[in-house]
Order: structure tokens, then sequence, then C-alpha cells
């Protein structure tokens, strides 16, 4: 049970001394200076809090316990001055919040030479909770008491606090202050830390980061080395290789056997099931940009985001030379991603809206790799080209393809919109073989060509 002895003869825990600002890295802050009964000095550093209004939200707090070692001088033993940062970026970037830097805890409240004691027997491999005991310590001394009171004062009784600490969350509850919402501090872990983070973890109740999924580890640029279902084991060996590839041009189409995107009357909806459906949409969700011509748009008028799975929505490139889409092409008028709009020298351009960029391209061609090297120069590495069957052809035929995905669907449809149609071979040997691998999509077959 936590305990907050008030200054004697007043009845206060905590007095308001002094308020100023302080400008820093993430925004200026409101900075409240204030003296415990007890002679500890500690500061609140807030945003979109004032005294003579109540948030209608809890806003977030942190109560950041003092650490010379990790706050102020860089030290890895910890991950205190890394969540720090983050804490204040958090805090102003929600535009409400308040970090409590909490004087009298340096140490777990042990005080800094005793902690400096117990790195000593930490250096020996005694974990952080022993090192303590040995000292004849609590494996934590904290009192929240001086907290508690500093968030009352600022008419703060309804937090959501940012902590991976289950204990303060009770502290506070016992002090009067109601949490409710608590969300872990999950910072990158120092290189040194991880020992100390495991300890807090196994002995000290602190929550563990949560499992990054196997997608969300590919979403982030990274192959993860181990899968412990078949689901992620596909994912990585399907997808893995692309997220290797930080700069590669990929295509996807879906075609029937005998080889048409569409229908005669241009009806492709529905082709292809919906595993393929969300292959696509995992492909859109780790490119950078997804490409289609003006004849797609015109045809199909797509979104282009990602819906089928998690992921950010890549930049939508329209290549356009005579601007021939409609100005209310959906990807014109939401502004769901960005919109590059490919047009040739004369092409004829209405005003557009914030979130679409009109770019000129000098003549009508739009050879694939000039295309290629616009979205480069613009940091867009990885490109997905989706569509139609002509775009795709084109890009192939120019080799500017890493990888080409095609989807077969069991249907024939004995006309209609072609799908790839490339260069012709004249001889079987003419014809290159490229390294391939299939992926059954439900009902469809995907064949994945790495094409260089
Ligand atoms: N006694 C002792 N204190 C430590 C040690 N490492 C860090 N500290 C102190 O621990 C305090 C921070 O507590 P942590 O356990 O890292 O985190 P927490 O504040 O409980 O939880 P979060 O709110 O998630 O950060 C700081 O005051 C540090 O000085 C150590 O090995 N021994
Ligand atoms: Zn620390």
């Amino acid at each position: 049970m936590v305990t907050a002895s008030p200054t004697p003869g007043t009845g206060e825990v905590v007095e308001r001394v002094v308020e100023t600002v302080l400008p820093t890295r993430h925004g200026t802050f409101r900075m409240v200076g204030y003296l415990g009964y007890d002679g500890t000095e500690h500061v609140a550093l807030s945003v979109g809090v004032h005294d003579d209004a109540v948030p209608d939200v809890p806003p977030l707090v942190r109560l950041h316990s003092e650490c010379l070692t990790g706050d102020g001088l860089g030290s890895w033993r910890c991950d205190c001055g890394v969540q720090l940062d983050a804490a204040l970026a958090r805090i102003a970037g929600e535009g409400l919040g308040v970090l409590v830097y909490v004087r009298g805890h340096e140490g777990r409240g042990i005080g800094l030479l005793e902690k400096l004691k117990a790195y000593r027997l930490q250096d020996a491999g005694v974990d952080t909770v022993d090192a303590n005991l040995a000292l004849g310590h609590p494996s934590d001394a904290r009192d929240y008491g001086q907290a508690a009171a500093i968030l009352a004062d600022l008419g703060l009784p309804r937090i959501r606090l940012m902590s991976s600490n289950p204990g303060k969350e009770e502290a506070l509850a016992a002090l009067g202050i109601q949490v409710v919402e608590r969300t872990g501090m999950f910072v990158p872990e120092p290189p040194d830390s991880v020992f100390y983070l495991h300890t807090k973890r196994a002995r000290m109740r602190h929550d563990a980061p949560p499992e990054a999924s196997v997608w969300q580890e590919l979403l982030d640029g990274r192959v993860p080395v181990s899968a412990s279902s078949s689901e992620d084991l596909q994912l990585v060996e399907r997808y893995g290789p692309l997220v290797a590839q930080p700069t590669a041009v990929v295509a996807q189409m879906a075609q029937s056997l005998d080889g048409f995107i569409a229908t005669r009357s241009g009806d492709g909806a529905g082709l292809s099931g919906a595993a393929d459906h969300e292959h696509l949409h995992r492909l859109r969700a780790l490119v950078d940009a997804v490409v289609v011509g003006a004849g797609t748009v015109v045809a199909d008028d797509p979104q282009l985001t990602v819906r089928e799975v998690s992921g950010p929505h890549p930049t939508r490139v329209v290549l356009d030379p005579h601007a021939r889409v409609p100005h209310d092409a959906t990807v014109l008028v939401e502004a769901t991603s960005p919109t590059l709009w490919l047009v040739g020298p004369d092409a004829q351009v209405p005003g557009v809206a914030d979130h679409v960029t009109v770019l000129r391209l000098p003549t009508t061609d739009f050879a694939p790799a000039e295309v290629v090297a616009t979205l480069r120069a613009r940091g867009l590495g990885r490109v997905l080209v989706e569509g139609g069957g002509r775009t795709v052809s084109r890009f192939a035929d120019a080799g500017e393809l890493d990888r080409l995905y095609v989807t077969t669907v069991p249907v024939l449809l004995g006309d209609g919109v072609p799908g790839l149609r490339v260069q012709p071979a004249s001889q079987i040997g003419d014809a290159p073989r490229h390294p391939s691998r299939r992926f059954v999509l439900g009902d469809d077959v995907c064949t994945e060509l790495v094409m260089r």
C-alpha cells in the first residue's frame, strides 16, 4: 500500500511553486515545478492541460521515474532514456498529456549510489531484483504519493497511463487516481538491457511487448527467421523474397486459362477468387507504389488501396499520356492515399485535389524505364504494376520487371480483353525460361516468375 505524508503544518503532499514553458525538440511544453513535503523537487511537462478546463478525454500520462544514467547519460543498461523521449513525442503528438518527471525515484527509489552498487552486483551476474534485496532494499521502493498529488493538482483524476508496469496503475488507484487505460511503453530495446528487461518481465510483472506477427514483421521490412504455423511459414515463403528487395518492380495479373482478363463486354469483376484477391492486397501493402494504365481506371475505376489485409496504402500511379481518365475517378477524388497522375506534355489537366500530384513527362511514350526512374526519384522504390494487360506486358517486354505473378483462373472466356501479350518468340527455345514457383490460391494457381 502506498502512502503519502503531508507537509507538516500545511496538509499538502506537494506545493505548486513555479510555472514556465520548456521548448524541446518534441515541441513546447508547459512546465510546472513542484516541491514535495520532504524537499523533493519535481516537474510536470504538459500539453493541452489548463487549470481552468477539465479535458474531455482523459489525458495521456507518463510518470517517469528519475534515472540519471538512462535519461541524462545515455546508458544502455536500461530503456529509460528511450522511453522518456518516446513519451514526450507521443504527448506532443496527441496534443494532450502530461509527463511527470518524478524525482526521488532514482534506482526504483533506492537512490543513485545504491543503484550503482546494484549495478556492480549485476556485473557479477545477479539480476536486478536480487541485487536490490542483497543490498537490504525492497525490489521496488518507489512511493507514488507526490506524483498522484501532482496529477490531482493539475486537475486530472482520470488518466490514460503510459507504462508497462501494472504496479504503477495499482499505486495510483490506491491514491485516488483512476487509470482508464494503461498502454505499455514499448521502445527499441538497448542492446545491453536485454537481461534487465527480461528480469522485469519475469519477476516484476512488467508487460512484454506484443509478439510481432509474421505479417507485421514483413510489413516492417524484416523477413522473420522462424514461423510457428503453416500459415505464417507460407507468408514468409511467399513474400519474404520481395521484402528482401527494397527496390523491385513486380507485376500481378489474374487471367482466364485462355489468357483474358475480362469478357468482350469488359466484365472482369470477380474473375479470380478470394485468395487471389488477398494476395493482390498483400502485394499492395508491401510496395510503395501501385501503377495502372489509364484504361484500367476508365474501365474499372479501382481504389488501389489495401483493404483485405492490414498494411499501408501504396501511392497510386496512373499512366495517362492524354489525361483521359474521368475527373471523378476514385483515385482522383478519394484522398485515402496519394495519387501521382503521370500525363504527357500536351495533356489538358483540370484542377486537382490536394492528394493528387500531376507529373508531366516530356513525351507520350511513357517508357517503363522512365516511369520507374520517375518513381525512384520520388523515393518510391518497390513498385507493383497492376494492370491492365497492355501495361503489364509493356513492362515485361521492356525488361523492367523483377517478378511477375500470373494467377490463372480455371475458366475459359473464349474471347475478351487480353491479359499478358508479350513479344512473340519464333522458336520454343527462344522464349526465356525464368525461374518460377507456384502457389495454389483456392481454385486458382499463381505462378511467380523471377524475371531478373
Ligand atoms: N535498483 C535498480 N534500479 C534500476 C535499475 N535499472 C533501472 N533502475 C531504475 O528503475 C527506474 C525505472 O523503472 P523501470 O522498472 O525501468 O520501469 P517502470 O518505471 O517501473 O515502468 P514503465 O512505466 O513501463 O517504465 C528508474 O528510476 C531507474 O533508475 C537496476 O538495475 N536497479
Ligand atoms: Zn533507467
